[in-house]
C-alpha cells in the first residue's frame, strides 16, 4: 500500500485519534465541525452523527476553535472549562497554500480520575479558602481595603494619603461625595487600618430603615418594650459594634429626634435601649457618610449644627468620576477582569473608541454606573474585544457637554491626555515624545509640569 493511500485510510486515522488523544475535533474554515472523535463525543455526551456540520460553538462550551480558523494562530496548552472541569486544550490551524482551511483541536484528560482528583483537590482548597474568607468577613463585617480603591489620579492619591493619616485613633470622620463614588470603600478601609480592625465593622443605612424602627435598630430594645417586641429583647447595632466601628451611611437622612440621640452617644458614650431606663456604656468609632448638603440643611433647621460638628472632626471628599477622568481606563481594566472572571467569559479588552466615549461621558452614577455598564457589555458582547455598538444607546449617542465646560478646559484636558498617551508609548523618553508631538523639548517639559504628569 502506498504511504498516502495508507494514511488516507479513515479507519486508521480514527484509531490514531482515538488512541493518541482524549478528544479530537476538526473544524473547517467556517468553524463547522467536520470530525469529532468517539471519546470526545462520549465525554460531551453528544451523538457523533448529529454534531457533524454543526457550528463548533453550539457543541463545545468555551471553545475557541472558530477563532483559531480566523486568526490562524495556534493555541497550545490552554486551560478550558468543559463540563464542570478543566481540560488541557491545543488548537492548531491547518494551512494549504497559505490559506487557513481548517483547525484541529485536541483535549487531554488522559487520566480522567487523576485529573478529576486534582481538580476536586483544587476546588476543595478554593472553597475552603472562600469559606474562611466569608467567615472572617461575616465576623468582622469589613469587606474592602484601601487596595480596592482603584485609581491613580492626584485626587485619589491624596485621598488615600489622608485615609492613612486619620485611620488610627478614634477621630470621627464624615465622608462626603455623590452616590457611587466609593464612600463605603473608604469607611471599610479606615476601619481595617485602625486599631479596631480585629473588632466588628457595622454598617447602617439610615436612609433605608423606616423612621419608627431606626431607634430600636440602632440601640436595641428590652423585652416587652412594645407590642411585637422579641422575647429577651434585641441588641442594637451600636452594641453589636462595641469595640469596633459603626458606619452610618446616609446620615443626612436621619430624622431629627434620632439626631439628638446620636449626639448623646457621641458626647457621653452611652445610650438607653428602647424601653430601658438604664444607660449602657459604649465604645465605638463613628464614621458617617452622606451626599446631602448638610450645611444647607442646618440653615433650614433640618440637621443639628452641634451634631454636624461632632461627626465631622475630619471630612473626606470623594471626587465624582467626571473630575478624575484619567482614572477611567484603569477602572475599566479592573472591572473587566473582575466581571469576565465572574461571568466566565473570555473578553480581553475594549476598543480604544469605547474608552474614549467613556472618558467623555459625565457618569452621574459614578463608579457604580461604570461598573454596571462594563458588566452589561461583557454579557452582551460576542467578541473578545468590546466594540462601540455594545455600549448602551445613551452612551453611544452622547455629545460633548460643551456648555458645562469652557473651551479652554476641554482643550487642556485633551492636550493632557494626548501628552500622557504619547509619553506612555515611548516609555517616558521625553526627546522621543517631543518629536512625536511636534513640539520643542522645553515646551513639553512646561506642559508636563503644568499638568503634573508623572511616570
Ligand atoms: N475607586 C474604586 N475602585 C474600585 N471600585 C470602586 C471604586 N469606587 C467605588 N467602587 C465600586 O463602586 C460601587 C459603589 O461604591 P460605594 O458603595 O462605596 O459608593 P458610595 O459612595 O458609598 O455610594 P452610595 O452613596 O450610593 O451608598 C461599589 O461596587 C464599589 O466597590
Amino acid at each position: 500500500m502506498e504511504k498516502t493511500e495508507f494514511l488516507n485510510n479513515e479507519v486508521l486515522l480514527d484509531s490514531i485519534f482515538e488512541s493518541v488523544y482524549d478528544g479530537v475535533v476538526i473544524v473547517d474554515s467556517n468553524g463547522d465541525i467536520r470530525y469529532m472523535s468517539d471519546n470526545y463525543c462520549r465525554f460531551l455526551k453528544v451523538e457523533q452523527s448529529k454534531v457533524i456540520g454543526e457550528h463548533v460553538t453550539n457543541v463545545i462550551e468555551n471553545t475557541r476553535m472558530h477563532l483559531v480558523v480566523q486568526t490562524g494562530k495556534e493555541e497550545m496548552t490552554d486551560l478550558q472549562f468543559l463540563r464542570g472541569d478543566y481540560v488541557i486544550a491545543n488548537r492548531i490551524p491547518i494551512l494549504k497554500n497559505k490559506k487557513i482551511i481548517a483547525a484541529i483541536g485536541t483535549i487531554i484528560f488522559r487520566d480522567l480520575e487523576e485529573w478529576k482528583k486534582m481538580n476536586s483537590h483544587i476546588k476543595g482548597m478554593l472553597s475552603e479558602l472562600n469559606f474562611y474568607r466569608n467567615e472572617w468577613k461575616e465576623i468582622n463585617g469589613s469587606k474592602y481595603s484601601l487596595h480596592d480603591m482603584v485609581g491613580n489620579s492626584q485626587k485619589i492619591t491624596e485621598l488615600k494619603e489622608q485615609v492613612l493619616k486619620i485611620s488610627s485613633g478614634d477621630i470621627s470622620v464624615l465622608i462626603r461625595g455623590e452616590s457611587g463614588t466609593g464612600k463605603e470603600i473608604i469607611a471599610h478601609s479606615i476601619h481595617l487600618l485602625s486599631d479596631r480592625s480585629e473588632k466588628r465593622f457595622v454598617k447602617v443605612n439610615c436612609g433605608s430603615i423606616p423612621e419608627h424602627l431606626l431607634e430600636s435598630e440602632l440601640f436595641g430594645y428590652e423585652e416587652g418594650a412594645f407590642t411585637g417586641a422579641k422575647k429577651g429583647g434585641k441588641i442594637g447595632k451600636f452594641q453589636f459594634a462595641d469595640g469596633g466601628t459603626i458606619f452610618l451611611d446616609e446620615v443626612g437622612d436621619m430624622p431629627q429626634h434620632m439626631q439628638t440621640k446620636l449626639l448623646r452617644v457621641l458626647q457621653e458614650k452611652e445610650y438607653e435601649p428602647v424601653g430601658s431606663l438604664q444607660s449602657k456604656e459604649i465604645d465605638v468609632r463613628v464614621i458617617t457618610a452622606t451626599n446631602r448638603p448638610l450645611e444647607k440643611m442646618i440653615e433650614n433647621k433640618l440637621f443639628r449644627e452641634d451634631l454636624f460638628y461632632r461627626i465631622n472632626a475630619v471630612q473626606l471628599f470623594l471626587p465624582p468620576l467626571r473630575e478624575r477622568r484619567e482614572d477611567i481606563s484603569i477602572l475599566v481594566k479592573h472591572f473587566l477582569k473582575k466581571a469576565s472572571t465572574r461571568i466566565r467569559k473570555r473578553v480581553t479588552s475594549f476598543q480604544p473608541e469605547v474608552i474614549s466615549i467613556m472618558e467623555q461621558y459625565d457618569w452621574p452614577g459614578n463608579i457604580r454606573e461604570l461598573e454596571n455598564v462594563i458588566d452589561a457589555c461583557i454579557h452582551l458582547s460576542d467578541n473578545e474585544v468590546i466594540e462601540t455598538d455594545t455600549l448602551p444607546e445613551y452612551l453611544r449617542t452622547q455629545t460633548w457637554k460643551v456648555e458645562e465646560r469652557s473651551l479652554r478646559e476641554i482643550v487642556e484636558e485633551t492636550e493632557k491626555k494626548v501628552i500622557e498617551r504619547v509619553l506612555k508609548r515611548v516609555n517616558f523618553d521625553k526627546i522621543k515624545a517631543a518629536k512625536a508631538l511636534g513640539m520643542g523639548k522645553s515646551s513639553l517639559y512646561e506642559k508636563i509640569k503644568k499638568y503634573q504628569i508623572t511616570d
